[in-house]
């Protein structure tokens, strides 16, 4: 695949620290328009030409729009010719998700891509279950997902995604457009494999916070990475996700990186448990989404319902919402019976 050499039209909804890093990175090449909701953030953010709340220390590029009129952004994409190839990026964490694609229902959108990771809380659906719901099946939709801190890739440094899509067309819309420079965009079509790679990832990084801030030790973290990439295949599995999309980017690579990154927010509260700090005192520090935190309460209930066995989670689970204390998360998951490694 080429990389395109006509900037297309791309609006992204959501102006935290990821939404604009992409927006920083597609901006390079591109037309594009960062939205966020909060207008006084969005000025500010406009007078400072960086997103000061949630991604400080990155100026925008001249070219990168910024606005907090929604009708405008969509216009942005809506109103663009086919030439443009216009693409609707959603950039909101995944509790946003139903939401911000009601806004968007019956609104003639070409596409929709989300970058969120995570499963819906309440219904325990993935985004693209999500969407189907909201959407129904007439808009080309998408998940771009893979390793990639946004500071990182705001500073341009290289990093490797992967775009999951049943639709052909739209998956090469996205390679076409976010594929050059530093990045490489990798395609599938396997939704489930890669939405439930980036989703439970965080669970596990929360995991290995914990532990590494117990002082555990290195031979535990690779213990929880590997186990805790056996628990995702398991579950992904169960779900109808191919095997292998979890040895790939959205799988083992997005594992590796949050388990082993202190940029990592999921990780750091699992350093911040190792503490004994409260959840509500970790998520309120942390100014940012965590989707860990509501994604391991969510992985629970479904693994339980599904009769899949996903101890970490349990684990995480159990220090996250029963007060049970972090530093009997490595004795709960060390008491267990033995069992048959590639069970
Ligand atoms: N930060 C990263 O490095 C990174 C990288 C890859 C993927 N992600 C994923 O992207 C998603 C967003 O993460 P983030 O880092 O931008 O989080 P963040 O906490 O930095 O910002 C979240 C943003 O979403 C906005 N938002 C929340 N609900 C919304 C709604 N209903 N409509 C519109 N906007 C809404 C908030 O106002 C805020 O601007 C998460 O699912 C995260 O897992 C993040
Ligand atoms: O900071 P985290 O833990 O939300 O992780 C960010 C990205 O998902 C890493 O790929």
């Amino acid at each position: 695949m080429l990389e395109q050499k006509n900037p297309t039209k791309i609006t992204v909804l959501g102006a935290g620290a990821w939404g604009t890093a992409v927006a920083i990175a597609l901006a390079a090449r591109h037309d594009v328009l960062l939205w966020g909701r909060n207008a006084a953030q969005m000025a500010e953010t406009e007078a400072a030409r960086e997103n000061v709340h949630y991604l400080p220390g990155h100026p925008l590029p001249a070219s990168l729009r910024v606005s907090a009129d929604f009708e405008a952004a969509l216009a942005h994409v809506t109103e663009a010719d086919a030439h443009d190839a216009p693409l609707l990026i959603l950039a909101c964490p995944v509790a946003g998700l139903r939401p911000l694609l009601g806004q968007l229902k019956g609104r003639n959108i070409p596409n929709a891509v989300w970058l969120c990771k995570g499963f819906e809380a309440g219904t325990g659906l993935l985004p693209h279950q999500v969407a189907a719901e909201v959407l129904g099946n007439d808009v080309p939709v998408a998940a771009l997902s893979g390793p990639s801190f946004a500071q990182e890739v705001a500073r341009a440094l290289p990093c490797a995604l992967s775009v999951a899509s049943a639709s052909d067309a739209l998956r090469e819309r996205v390679v076409a457009a976010a594929h050059g420079n530093n990045m490489r965009v990798y395609s599938c079509d396997d939704m489930v494999g890669v939405e439930v790679g980036g989703a439970v990832k965080n669970v596990m990084a929360i995991a290995t916070g914990a532990s590494d801030g117990l002082g555990l030790g290195l031979n535990a973290r690779a213990a929880l990475i590997t186990r805790g990439l056996a628990e995702i295949t398991r579950l992904g599995v169960h779900l109808g996700a191919a095997a292998p999309t979890f040895m790939g980017l959205t799988g083992m690579g997005d594992l590796i990186l949050t388990c082993t990154g202190d940029l990592s927010r999921n990780r750091r509260v699992g350093l911040a448990l190792a503490q004994g700090k409260q959840l509500d005192t970790i998520v309120a520090e942390l100014g940012h989404v965590a989707e860990g935190v509501p994604c391991a309460k969510s992985v629970r209930e479904l693994a339980r319902r599904l009769g899949v066995d996903m101890p970490i989670t349990e684990a995480v689970a159990a220090v996250l919402f029963d007060g049970v204390p972090a530093t009997e998360m490595a004795q709960r998951l060390l008491a267990r019976d033995p069992r048959d490694e590639l069970a």
